[in-house]
């Protein structure tokens, strides 16, 4: 991974609570399964950043390096990586995605 990716991604990381690498946007999500990630946020009401790997080759390798994990989208929490979609859609249906973002102060404890 190039030194300016890493900065980059630690940067993103340490400036938002949710930070959401992703494929295209919130507003236009442009893979299946970063546009589940974002459906979920946002039914959550959480407030999020997000970075779109597909501008950028060097961030959307560098990410996986940074990780260690192969897919997009990844989703950290407080500097700590969660998961991808899977195991968001995962702690979602559980109802435990609620919880843990709530306990940390994230969005609110009820719909
Ligand atoms: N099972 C994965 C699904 C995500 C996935 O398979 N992403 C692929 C296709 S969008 C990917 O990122 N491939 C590597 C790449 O496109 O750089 C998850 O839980 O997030």
């Amino acid at each position: 991974m190039t030194a300016s990716a890493r900065e980059e991604i630690d940067s993103a990381i340490k400036s938002n609570d949710i930070m959401l690498f992703m494929k295209g946007t919130p507003q236009f999500p442009q893979c299946g399964f970063s546009s589940a990630v974002v459906q979920i946020l946002d039914y959550l009401g959480a407030d999020y950043g997000s970075m779109n790997v597909l501008e950028d080759q060097e961030i959307r390798q560098g990410i996986k390096d940074y990780s260690d994990w192969p897919t997009i989208p990844q989703l950290y929490v407080k500097g700590e990586f969660v998961g991808g979609c899977d195991i968001i859609r995962e702690m979602f249906e559980q109802g435990e995605l609620r919880p843990f973002l709530a306990e940390k102060g994230l969005i609110t404890a009820e719909a």
